[in-house]
């Protein structure tokens, strides 16, 4: 198999909801949304899968030194990385932030609570920021304000993603969410990892998806009119993930501790479609 099948396979068994927007992109630049979005998940499985957490910061030590052949003209080992060298050069894909991306993954095996709202954005930024600048690379951008429209979009659809993941990460012993925001709504650690929900935790909740609804607002508002044409796939995957939060909201954000919300994958290529044809407005 060659190394782009690799990834094509990759991307396919994860069933991500993202998927659904790479299929209106010519051939070269779906070819490497596929091939960036293959290495966000091999780094992904390797914390996610982690029960020897020594075990784990050694892979990622490897997965740093077999990134760095990439950048120095050898042939790296692994075929998501080997596929990574057709494509950093031909998109501008700095180094620094597909190193960013595995040191996000680090934090995530040493942090598992957040005190402020202000440490959630650094991770934020390295596991989701990070990896929208280098869609806005693959996807084209002529003006430096894009890159923050990345930053700021990366950040909304992490919220999203923790919100709607609070019950699964209480069952791993994780809360994301911030430790004196949960302070300030009088909720306790313990509730949120005994998945009991009460008023204060739908308070809380109710805020943490105001939040992130303002923030693909900002985040829409920031893109600048001169790129959002070439930009539009990237707006297709935050449409997706702006849904999903809507559905969450409509079901009830204290449902989050209880199972996790989904969308169908029909529906994800109705809003794909929507948002390619209408735009995104948030
Ligand atoms: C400019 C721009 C497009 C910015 C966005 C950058 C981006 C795609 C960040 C990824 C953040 C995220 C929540 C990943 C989860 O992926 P997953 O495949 O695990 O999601 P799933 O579990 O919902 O399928």
């Amino acid at each position: 198999m060659n190394s782009l099948a690799y990834c094509q396979e990759k991307a396919q068994a994860s069933g991500s909801s993202f998927l659904a927007g790479f299929r209106f992109l010519p051939e070269e630049q779906k070819n490497a949304m596929t091939v960036l979005y293959a290495y966000c998940r091999e780094l992904d499985d390797v914390v996610d899968d982690c029960s020897d957490i020594n075990v784990a910061r050694q892979t990622l030590i490897w997965w740093r030194q077999d990134l760095d052949k990439v950048f120095h003209q050898q042939q790296p080992e692994h075929p998501v990385n080997q596929a990574l060298c057709d494509i950093v050069g031909k998109f501008g894909l700095p180094k620094d932030e597909l190193e960013d991306i595995i040191n996000g993954m680090e934090m995530d095996l040493h942090h598992v609570r957040y005190q402020t709202f202000a440490d959630l954005q650094y991770y934020c930024y390295r596991v989701a920021g990070v990896v929208g600048r280098l869609i806005v690379r693959i996807l084209g951008f002529s003006e430096n304000q894009t890159l923050a429209y990345a930053d700021k979009l990366g950040l909304a659809l992490q919220l999203t993603n923790i919100i709607r993941d609070v019950g699964e990460d209480a069952r791993n012993g994780r809360i994301y969410l911030p430790l004196d925001e949960l302070a300030k709504f009088g909720v306790s650690e313990e509730l949120i990892l005994s998945y009991q929900s009460n008023q204060a935790f739908e308070k809380l909740m109710d805020f943490q998806v105001m939040r992130a609804r303002e923030t693909y607002r900002a985040a829409v508002a920031l893109l600048p009119e001169a790129d959002r044409k070439r930009q539009k796939v990237g707006l297709v995957m935050g449409g997706i993930y702006y849904a999903l939060l809507e559905e969450i909201a409509r079901d009830g954000s204290s449902n989050v501790l209880k199972y996790k919300i989904k969308i169908p994958n029909p529906r994800k290529l109705r809003i794909a479609l929507k948002i390619w044809l209408l735009g995104f407005k948030p």
